[in-house]
């Protein structure tokens, strides 16, 4: 058993998610965040890689009241859980993650991850360990659904979609294209890691929306299973 996956990205006209420097830029504006908002508010978590954390600090918090106050009619949390995967724990003891908001926060960790690293986070989020050396996936979504979470959002980065795409586990992707060029051969994409070798193991999508939007358009992906 394991949450429905549902990935969210936006990627420039070439496929980046951000410059060479991971430094994070904008690709869409003010309506795609909102769409994005309302898809967070619909999840009972939200999850990024460790790169992600460090490259962009970001909150992953519900932005619109009203959405928090219709969460909270339903007997949600305010905000879902916030998820880090996170091999070494390493994310900052001062991340925002960590402090903007209520709610509970998880920090998935290696078995290599240091004890000192560990200690400095316990007091701000909930320690899973799952895997010897990285994160085990899979293991950490199975533990994720025993918690009772059901629907999970993936923000990213590449890396850490790669390993979601490549494990099997993700039912959705929505990417908004923007009508910028980033560039740059080692600018993160929506699927970084290894690659593929074999046509047979490429994930094969299903289109089920194609929508402009802003200067740029929404694709609704789901994956073939
Ligand atoms: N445009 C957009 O929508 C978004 C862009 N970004 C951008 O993505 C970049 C960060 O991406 P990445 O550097 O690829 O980092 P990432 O956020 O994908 O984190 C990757 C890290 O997760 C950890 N990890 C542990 N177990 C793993 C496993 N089994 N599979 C995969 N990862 C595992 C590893 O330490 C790995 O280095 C930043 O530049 C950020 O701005 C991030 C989110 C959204
Ligand atoms: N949907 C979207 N459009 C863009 O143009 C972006 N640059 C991003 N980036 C990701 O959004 C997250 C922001 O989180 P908070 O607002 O701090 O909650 C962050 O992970 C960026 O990488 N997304």
């Amino acid at each position: 058993m394991r949450p429905y996956v549902i990935v969210n990205v936006a990627v420039s006209a070439d496929g980046k998610l951000s410059t060479r420097e991971r430094r994070q830029v904008k690709i869409s504006g003010k309506e795609d965040f909102d769409r994005v908002d309302e898809i967070k508010a619909g999840c009972d978590a939200i999850m990024v890689g460790i790169g992600t954390v460090l490259a962009d600090d970001p909150s992953l918090t519900i932005k619109s009241a009203d959405r928090i106050a219709e969460r909270v009619r339903n007997g949600k949390p305010e905000h879902p859980v916030r998820i880090v995967v996170d091999s070494q724990a390493r994310t900052p003891p001062d991340a925002k993650i960590l402090h903007k908001g209520p709610g509970l926060r998880i920090i998935a960790v290696s078995l290599a991850a240091p004890e000192e690293n560990i200690s400095a986070l316990k007091n701000h989020a909930e320690i899973i360990q799952a895997g010897e050396v990285t994160v085990d996936l899979p293991v950490l979504l199975t533990k994720l659904a025993e918690k009772g979470i059901k629907r999970l959002m993936v923000e990213g980065g590449g890396t850490l979609i790669w390993g979601m795409l490549s494990a099997g586990l993700v039912d959705e992707l929505t990417m908004f294209v923007g009508n910028i060029i980033i560039g740059g051969k080692d600018a993160p994409t929506l699927a970084d890691g290894t690659g593929y070798v074999l046509e047979s193991d490429f994930p094969v999508l299903e289109r089920m929306d194609v929508i402009p939007m802003e200067e740029g358009v929404l694709i609704h992906w789901k994956v073939r299973k």
